[in-house]
């Protein structure tokens, strides 16, 4: 029987737990702060942006949308991290990416303090994830991490293909499986006879931004899927990077989108900005 990895349910577990922490936190006289920037429209940004802020609202998590037109300069917006950077009640910042093509992704993440780097793109939090060191991880393979360990699913041994080498998810994705000790490899849009090395993952990730790409035909049976995909259909349905009807029949477990991956994101956007917060609260 394939299981149907329930992110809903699992975020919202997590989401209680996590109550606990902020009623002490407040009870301390600390509520933790989250300051999300957002330059134009994006629209996957905008389904993110919206169940944030419930989900940051739900717990009492203070968070502001910083919305900026995207004809801002590159400085303006640095200027606006530094003012963030500066102001001790906001424990984690967030720049919603992608950024329009005239400013450099690069020197907004560096901008950003590392130590308020929520999404954990600056380098030194990158860095301190392929060496194995505590530090922020992005939130969607942190929250993929957190759903294999709900359902039990140790990577340790394992032959983890992931589909997609970007900053934002394969390539964390890579080193958090490592660290758990699963033997890893990372495929991508150049990569030769992808579904042959597909069809050899215990754990599929796959982020692709492709619709429905991964078929029957590319995983191994009883293979663990994770979809990260936010696509939309021909019927401008969202559906993920795999075709999950012609592929749930073989793998013994997979994430749902939506309802997969997308909920435990912003879970984990909300465990580690409360982690801030206990840091700034414990000094
Ligand atoms: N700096 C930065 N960090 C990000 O993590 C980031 C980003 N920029 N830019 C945009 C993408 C997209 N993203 C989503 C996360 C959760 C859902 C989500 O909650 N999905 C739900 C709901 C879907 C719905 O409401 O229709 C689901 O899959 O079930 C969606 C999209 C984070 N991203």
């Amino acid at each position: 029987m394939t299981v149907t990895i329930d992110g809903k349910l699992t975020a919202a577990n997590l989401m209680t737990e996590l109550q606990d922490r902020v009623r002490a936190l407040k009870e301390r006289g600390t509520t933790p702060g989250l300051a999300v920037i957002l330059v134009g429209d994006d629209s996957a940004s905008a389904i993110y942006v919206r169940n944030k802020e419930r989900r940051a609202a739900d717990l009492g998590i203070y968070s502001e949308v910083i919305r900026l037109p995207d004809t801002i300069s590159q400085t303006a917006l640095i200027d606006e991290i530094n003012r963030l950077n500066q102001t001790p009640t906001i424990d984690g910042i967030l720049v919603q990416l992608p950024l329009p093509a005239h400013i450099d992704e690069t020197a907004i993440i560096n901008a950003i303090n590392p130590d308020k780097d929520v999404d954990g793109f600056h380098p030194v939090n990158v860095g301190r994830l392929w060496t194995n060191q505590p530090g922020i991880v992005a939130s969607t393979p942190f929250g993929i991490m957190q759903l294999l360990k709900a359902y039990d699913i140790d990577p340790e041994g394992k032959r983890a293909v992931i589909v997609g080498r970007s900053n934002i998810v394969g390539r964390p994705m890579a080193a958090l499986l490592l660290n758990q000790h699963a033997t890893v490899t990372i495929a991508h849009s150049r990569t030769k006879d992808l579904f042959e090395l597909t069809k050899t993952a215990d754990i599929l990730v796959v982020a692709t931004g492709q619709a429905k790409m991964i078929t029957a035909a590319a995983v191994k049976p009883g293979a663990v899927v994770i979809d990260v995909g936010m696509d939309r259909d021909e019927n401008n349905k969202l559906v993920g990077d795999v075709d999950f009807d012609a592929v749930a029949p073989i793998a013994s477990a997979i994430t749902p989108v939506p309802g997969g991956v997308g909920p435990m994101t912003i879970a984990s956007l909300m465990i580690q900005t409360v982690a801030l917060a206990e840091a700034r609260a414990n000094g």
